[in-house]
């Protein structure tokens, strides 16, 4: 059976309840198929910059990354974030493995442009690794903590590391957020969108900020996998439950 690539991001690492309730669905999900956790932290992230009194601007979504931030940020993401869900999977009795993009040369990661600073990003490339752990029942949860063929770590966007982590399996991809899923001007729920709808929506700055990048993540690993990609709340453990059952929940992201 395909894989399923879940990713929690947001305010979702820091939320014990939350974490708790999605974490026993996930539980429940793995008995049946594959699953792969990938993780962001933003909030995370920025709660750090503020303690150490360091600024941090996103340009198209992506956290402009220096090279003196660069160590906090691989702590707040590789480190505490993910520390604590593979804790929270062992809580709810899962055997998780917590990994970051670096590892078992799953992927190829390089600098994007300048202007970005350290950010990545990616293309798949070894799924050894992640068979070997899925094969034994293990459950991977992955940081977006990339790293260049000269050996130089790169901040990579959390949706785009899902999105490869797709790729690379040939999985489903459930992008989780802290809303119900893509909203449109009067903030209803849009169930489902085609890439055309998509780029008329950001033109209208509907869809904006980290949704950008989360809808261009989906509609890129739509188009690869050949399925829809969910963007969902991981609010709602429920209808992730409902998606198991062939049921919609969230906004459905086609390929062309
Ligand atoms: N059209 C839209 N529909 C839903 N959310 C949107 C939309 N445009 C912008 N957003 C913002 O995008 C956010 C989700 O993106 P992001 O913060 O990057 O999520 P995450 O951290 O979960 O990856 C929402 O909380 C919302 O503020
Ligand atoms: C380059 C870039 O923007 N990296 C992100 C990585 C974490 C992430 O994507 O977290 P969420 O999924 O919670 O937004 C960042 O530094 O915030």
């Amino acid at each position: 059976m395909k894989p399923l690539i879940v990713k929690v991001g947001g305010a979702f690492i820091g939320d014990a309840d939350a974490a708790r309730l999605l974490l026993d669905v996930i539980r429940q999900l793995a008995n049946k198929r594959p699953v792969v956790l990938v993780h962001g932290g933003g909030p995370i992230v920025e709660q750090w910059m503020q303690a150490l009194k360091l600024k941090t601007v996103k340009i198209d979504g992506l956290r402009v990354t220096t090279q003196e931030q660069m160590p906090y940020i691989v702590g707040a993401l590789a480190g505490t974030a993910n520390k604590q869900l593979v804790a929270q999977a062992i809580a709810v009795g899962m055997n998780p493995v917590g990994l970051a993009l670096t590892d078992g040369a799953m992927v190829r990661c390089q600098a994007m442009d300048a202007k970005y600073g350290a950010v990545g990003s990616v293309s798949p490339n070894q799924a050894t690794l992640l068979t070997v752990l899925l094969s034994e029942n293990f459950l991977p949860v992955i940081s977006s903590i990339g790293a260049d063929e000269g050996g130089n770590l790169l901040n990579v966007n959390a949706d785009q590391a899902a999105t490869v982590i797709a790729q690379l399996l040939h999985g489903e991809l459930l992008l989780l957020s802290d809303v119900p899923g893509v909203l449109d001007a009067d903030k209803r729920l849009l169930a489902e969108l085609y890439p055309s709808q998509i780029a008329r929506l950001i033109e209208q700055q509907v869809i904006r900020d980290g949704m950008v990048v989360k809808v261009e993540a989906a509609m890129t690993a739509a188009s690869s996998i050949g399925q829809p990609v969910t963007i969902a709340s991981w609010k709602e453990p429920e209808a992730l439950l409902r998606l198991i059952d062939n049921q919609s929940a969230g906004t459905r992201i086609y390929p062309e």
